[in-house]
Order: C-alpha cells, then structure tokens, then sequence
C-alpha cells in the first residue's frame, strides 16, 4: 500500500487555516497557495537522491554533496493545480511542467479530461501530480491513469485538503502511488465538496466565482 502523509509543518498548518477563511482575498489566496506549494515540496523532495562532488570552500577541498540529477516534473491538475507550481518550482528550479487539464462534471462528479501536455520524456521522470483538491478522488484517479497511459509510473500525489473517501479511492485504484497532503478533512458534501475544505479552489484562485 502507498504512502500517506498528512505534512503537519507549523507553518504550512498556520497559512492553510488563512487560505481556508471564506475573507480571504484572491490576491492572498493565490499567494497562500504558492507558498504552501514550495512547502509541501520541501516535504516530498525528502527522498531525492544524492551524489558525491568534490569543492574547493575557501578554507578547505572537500566531498560535500548534490542533487543527482534526477529527472524531475511538476504536473499540475488543472485548472486549481496551477496554482501550486511555481511555488514548487523556486525550490526546484530546474523541474520540467506538464499539465493535465480536467474539470469534475457538476452534476455526476465524474472528472473530463480536455488537455495533456507532457515532457516527451515523461515516462523516465520522477512526478510531483499537485492539485489542492482531493474530493471523490475521480480527477487524481483518472490524472494517473493518463500519466500511467505514458509509461510514467514514478509519481507522488501533492494536494492541500483531501477528503477520507478520495484518499481511500486513490489508494484503491493506485496502491503504488505516495499520497502526501497537508490535511485531511471530515467528509464530502452532498455537492462533492469537503467540508470544512475552503470551497473551490479554482474559482477561489482564479477570482472565476
Ligand atoms: O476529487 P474530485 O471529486 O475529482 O474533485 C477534485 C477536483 O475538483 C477541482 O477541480 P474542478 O473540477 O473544480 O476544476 P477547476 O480546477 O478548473 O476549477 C479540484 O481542483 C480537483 O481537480
Ligand atoms: O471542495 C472541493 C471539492 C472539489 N473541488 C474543489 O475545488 N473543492
Ligand atoms: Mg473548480
């Protein structure tokens, strides 16, 4: 089974209480959002790979250590996904960014997909799939799959607030898949969304609402 891990940072902890107060502007949330995005990747970056290089510091030569190249992605579920990326990438300045873009059908919950667009060399790439919402968990379901579709199967799934039933969903359709979140909530509405959660995240980002 996949890991699961609710990032319980003070600091991400402190400004996901702001993002989800229903005053907050757009301007604020947009930025919330960032910094918790370059948060969260401190978290899921843990386990990068290391290698030896030897440096001359201006005292002494030494073996200090780097990161060892590996190739890496940010694929943001669009739209709310955006918001996480560039916060991710001013730690990881060197990622590439595919997008996936997916809407959740209002009346069925059902996510449709209307774009993919990859790195071509996807398959060989460690992911970073962010979204700031895991609901039913039918968009991250169905985000895999067409990653997977691509050979690309070295993923870890970077979201803000998650309900109980699209944690259990994601983890039954792809047990292989590291979850990481900075909360999990109580439950979903009868309209699909989390509750407490902080409302829709796209419309929140975007001011569409
Ligand atoms: O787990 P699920 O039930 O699939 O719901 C989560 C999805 O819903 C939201 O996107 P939305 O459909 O609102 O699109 P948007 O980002 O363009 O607003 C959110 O950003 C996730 O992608
Ligand atoms: O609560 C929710 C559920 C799905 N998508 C959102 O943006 N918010
Ligand atoms: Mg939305």
């Amino acid at each position: 089974m996949s890991n699961f891990q609710v990032v319980k940072h003070p600091l991400i902890q402190h400004k996901l209480s702001i993002l989800r107060r229903a005053d907050v502007s757009t301007k604020e949330f947009r930025e919330l959002v960032d910094e918790i995005g370059m948060l969260m990747a401190y978290e899921v970056s843990r386990d990068l790979p290391l290698q030896d290089v030897e440096i001359d510091t201006p005292v002494a030569h030494m073996t200090a250590q780097e990161l060892a190249g590996k190739k890496l992605a940010i694929v943001p579920i669009l739209r709310a996904g955006i918001g996480m990326v560039d916060g991710i990438l001013k730690l990881i300045p060197a990622a590439r960014v595919g997008h996936i873009g997916m809407y959740r059908d209002e009346e069925t919950l059902t996510p449709v997909e209307y774009l993919v667009k990859l790195p071509t060399d996807i398959a060989e790439r460690q992911i970073f799939l962010v979204d700031p919402m895991l609901a039913t968990g039918g968009s991250a379901i169905l985000a895999i799959d067409s990653l997977k579709k691509r050979n690309a199967n070295n993923i870890k799934f970077v979201c803000l607030v998650a309900a109980p039933e699209g944690i259990k969903a994601v983890q039954e359709a792809h047990p292989d898949i590291d979850i990481y979140v900075a909360a999990l909530d109580d439950h979903l509405n009868e309209h699909g969304y989390i509750v407490p959660g902080l409302g829709d995240a796209g419309d929140r980002l975007f001011g569409t609402k």
